[in-house]
């Protein structure tokens, strides 16, 4: 479990994170969203006490991470900084951080098979692809086989097996019980990974909510419907919880509330003819943008890959 309370960080005049109060929870998997500068690995830095927060608090397993006797066992982090010596082996910088951690040596075995780096692991990690480096990074963080684990942009680099392999991972972790916290830039990658999402923008919470609801929320349950009688499909479809809108004089309806099925059930039950009838899928991408128009830190062109907030 990670809890922050008024967690801010000011670095001078800029305020990184914004008075941030969420709890991760265990045996889900926790998506950490936003644009770039948002404050997530500032945020990360200070679950894992790299970085002193300017005020407010953020506890794992309900203490400051410092106050841990044995912090690797409690919380196994993946940051963006690499901190392997390029001259040593996998095993080797493994077997260094065991030694010093007081792990058992077998849990060095284990985690170089979790992470797939048999093949590897007595290669000089400085000659490591950076999807390797990425492996090497996440079996460091289980060493300890920690009750939090906590990965910044894991899939990075990872090719599609990679890709693959982490969301595998990381649901079995999750499953297992454990608080599983992952930020990345890939909404669809988070869409099929995540079951509940923290997103922030220039440093504030702008949602806390599951991937469903988000969805939802951004207009994802609209059913379009072109019929030859909308104001009788109007009085057919109308009851608690649906809203049927639509322009006067057109045959189009926007319908939420109701599924395309039961929608069309209803047409037919009333003999009214339907000339179109389509879900109005929005993915999470898009539900992301919606929510992150005004935080994007650096705008760039109105694309859409740029408003995903990559500097232009
Ligand atoms: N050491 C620092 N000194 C000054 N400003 C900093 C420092 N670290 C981060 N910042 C600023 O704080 C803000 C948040 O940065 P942070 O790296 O936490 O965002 P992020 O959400 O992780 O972004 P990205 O997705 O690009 O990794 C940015 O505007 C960044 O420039």
């Amino acid at each position: 479990m990670i809890e922050a309370r008024r967690l801010t960080k000011r670095y001078g005049e800029k305020t990184a994170v914004d008075g941030l109060d969420f709890v991760v929870r265990p045996g889900t998997v926790t998506g950490f969203l936003g644009p770039n500068g948002a404050g997530k690995s500032t945020t990360m830095r200070m679950i894992v006490g790299l970085d002193a927060p300017t005020s407010g608090s953020v506890t794992v397993n309900g203490r400051p991470y410092a106050h841990h006797r044995a912090p690797l066992q409690e919380v196994g982090a993946l940051l963006e900084a690499k901190s392997v010596h390029p001259g040593r082996s996998a095993y080797q910088h493994l077997r260094a951080l065991a030694l010093t951690h007081g792990i058992p040596g077998r849990r060095v075995e284990e985690v170089i098979g979790l992470a797939g780096l048999e093949g590897v692991a007595k290669k000089r990690a400085g000659a490591f692809s950076l999807g390797m480096g990425q492996r090497l990074g996440i079996a460091a963080a289980l060493l300890g086989d920690p009750r939090t684990v906590m990965l910044d942009e894991p899939v990075n680099g990872l090719d599609p097996e990679g890709v693959l392999w982490i969301r595998t991972l990381l649901k079995g972790l999750a499953d297992e019980g454990r608080t599983v916290f992952v930020s990345s830039h890939l909404m669809s990658e988070m869409a099929l990974v995540a079951d509940h999402l923290i997103v922030v923008g220039r440093g504030r919470l702008l949602a806390d909510t599951t991937v469903a609801d988000l969805v939802r929320e951004a207009g994802g349950d609209t059913v379009k419907v072109v019929t030859q009688d909308p104001a009788r499909l109007r009085e057919v479809l109308a009851g608690p919880g649906v809203d049927v809108t639509g322009r006067i004089g057109s045959q189009e309806l926007q319908v939420t509330g109701l599924s395309a099925r039961e929608i069309g059930l209803k047409a037919a039950e009333h003999g009214i003819a339907l000339f179109e009838l389509s879900a109005r899928g929005v993915s999470l991408e898009e539900a992301f943008m919606d929510l992150t128009r005004d935080a994007v830190e650096y705008h760039g062109s109105t694309t859409a890959m740029d408003a995903l907030g990559r500097p232009a």
